[in-house]
């Protein structure tokens, strides 16, 4: 499912109507009389009464009007609270407002703070509000007297459902421009826009429904949209199916370099969801002194000591005993836990040139890479990186905040500069392959702030990978199944308080969840086989 920013959304519309030849007045026509639907079932249920429709100058006004118009024609009172001068409306906007005129719908221009003073009264009594005053048309911070307005609908604590967005959200980064209104539903048209489904924007935009209004649906590609939804159906046949015959080696076996002093867990964790995942096989590198305690802390791993520096952490003096460990693997996952020591730091750097088969590099591995990235155009085979935002940040050379400001974009910046796929973790995870395109993932819930979960998800990673799914989609549905598999944990347990452990030991679950009858071997059942009844010859 396509996700577009505001200028996609434009030059869909403008190609709809002047290469497809659908009027734009059909295109507002449909857009209102489905957002009205839409605004029956979701809000005005639950009770009755006036509704106030906020207006503001440009066509999101327009899809306002003819939501008015529809409301009218069914009874239920409707009120335009117009913030523009009427004579500043124009094309399909002004001639829809021309009809409510005609219809007898109280239209009250407010044009500035004094009048809208004035129409407080009058506002107070709206049992329900329909934001139509911005749209993807936003562009700038919202001040002054829009914000007075904004705000002043947010305090009635009335029921508020948004047309296309959220007034004040900004479509491509889910950020607050100023001021934003906090709708209970939002109805958007044609497609879902990067900030409904981005934090903070999500929560502003309530439940949201996306209005089919005649957009061809190829016209998307046409324009090169590049930001897609994870989705169950994109990820379900992503499992290769199993034979009778598949064994542990058919499965893939998958290397671990982890742990250090303190951090033996993320190293345990990491290990153990590559086996959740379903891989064959999984090896554990730690620095040797960590081997006893590991030995009894996973069951399923095997782990190899490797030479460690005095501190304890894995030495660069490993690499040739590593090197030799990675010939049968499908795939190495570097990072969790391992400490930021510079001989460490010399140890993936070269691994990273030289390692045969797809890293996934996590935690300290990414502090690590952030004194010198350029280290990742030097890769070998294909790199997975999975930040969260501070490790992004330093990556990158931004605050967290920067990060946070434009998160689909810089996954994608560094995406592109540097080749590899990278999963920027938080609330609403990217996904951005090396050519650009983003991917936004939706599962997962707050009680995932917790330690650990990090070194599950690299574990689920690698472990997907060396079962042979492509790295693309083995990095898309392990955020998608993480997420899953908490929001289980979250709806059965608590909203918070679960282990990642827990989460990790829940993936089995999500996976079968996901792959539905796909994941499902289909025996013959026994009334179906035919067995000779007596021994043949007798
Ligand atoms: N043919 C089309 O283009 C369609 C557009 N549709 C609607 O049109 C909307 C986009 O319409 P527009 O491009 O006219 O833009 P908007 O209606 O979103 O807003 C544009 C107006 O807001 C003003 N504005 C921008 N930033 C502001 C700020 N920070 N503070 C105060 N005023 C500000 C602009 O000066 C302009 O007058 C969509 O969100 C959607 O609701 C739908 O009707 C479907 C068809
Ligand atoms: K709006």
């Amino acid at each position: 499912m396509y996700l577009v920013t505001a200028d996609e959304m434009r030059r869909m519309d403008r190609t709809t109507i002047e290469s497809f030849g659908l009027p734009g007045r059909v295109l507002m026509e449909n857009a209102g009389r489905g957002a009205t639907a839409f605004f029956l079932k979701a809000i005005y249920r639950q009770s009755t009464g006036p509704v106030g429709v906020a207006a503001g100058r440009g066509n999101n006004g327009g899809d306002g009007f003819v939501m008015a118009r529809y409301l009218c024609q069914k009874g239920i009172p409707a009120t335009v609270f117009l913030f523009s001068p009427k004579d500043r409306i124009q094309g399909d906007a002004a001639a829809n407002l021309k009809l409510l005129d005609s219809m007898g719908v109280p239209v009250v221009e407010i044009v500035d703070k004094a009048a809208f003073e004035a129409q407080k009264l009058l506002m107070d009594r709206q049992r329900f509000w329909i934001d139509a005053i911005l749209g993807t048309g936003l562009s700038s911070d919202v001040r002054g007297y829009f914000k007075t307005v904004i705000d002043s609908i947010n305090n009635l604590n009335r029921p508020v459902f948004s047309v296309d967005i959220p007034s004040g959200l900004n479509a491509d980064t889910g950020q607050i421009c100023g001021v934003c209104i906090r709708a209970q539903a939002t109805a958007t048209f044609g497609f879902a826009k990067v900030g409904h489904l981005t934090h903070p924007g999500r929560s502003l935009t309530g439940k949201l429904k996306v209005i089919e209004i005649g957009i061809p649906p190829h016209v998307a590609e046409t324009i090169g949209c590049r930001q897609h939804l994870i989705t169950a159906d994109m990820l379900k046949n992503a499992f290769p199916s199993r034979q009778p015959t598949t064994h542990k080696g058919h499965a893939g076996h998958v290397l671990i370099l982890a742990g250090s002093p303190g951090k033996s867990g993320a190293a345990a964790m990491a290990a153990n969801a590559s086996m959740r995942a379903g891989a064959g096989l999984v090896t554990l590198g730690i620095p040797k002194s960590l081997n006893p305690v590991l030995e009894t802390m996973v069951t399923e791993p095997m782990t190899v000591g490797l030479p460690e520096t005095d501190q304890g952490a894995l030495d660069e003096s490993a690499f040739e005993r590593v090197r030799s460990l990675i010939e049968d693997k499908r795939c190495l996952a570097i990072g969790p836990g391992i400490g930021t020591a510079a001989s460490t730091g010399r140890l993936l750097a070269r691994l990273i040139e030289e390692s045969p088969v797809p890293m996934v590099i996590d935690a300290d591995g990414l502090n690590l890479i952030a004194a010198d990235p350029a280290v990742l155009s030097r890769r070998k085979a294909p790199v997975v990186l999975t930040p969260h935002p501070g490790e992004m940040a330093r990556l990158c050379g931004l605050s967290t905040a920067q990060v946070q400001d434009d998160r689909i974009g810089h996954a994608r910046d560094f995406a592109q500069k540097h080749g590899v796929h990278l999963v920027l973790k938080g609330a609403a995870t990217v996904v951005a392959r090396p050519d650009g395109t983003v991917f936004l993932n939706v599962t997962g819930n707050p009680g995932m702030a917790a330690g650990g979960m990090g070194d599950v998800l690299t574990g689920l990673i690698a472990g997907l990978i060396a079962q042979g799914i492509e790295i693309f989609l083995a990095s898309r549905a392990a955020v998608y199944l993480h997420g899953l598999a908490a929001d289980r944990l979250e709806s059965q347990k608590a909203p918070m308080g679960y282990l990642a452990t827990e989460v990790m030991d829940t993936l089995p679950e999500a996976i079968k969840a996901l792959m539905g009858e796909n994941g499902r071997l289909f025996w013959p059942e026994l009334d179906e086989l035919t067995y000779p009844t007596r021994p043949a010859g007798e």
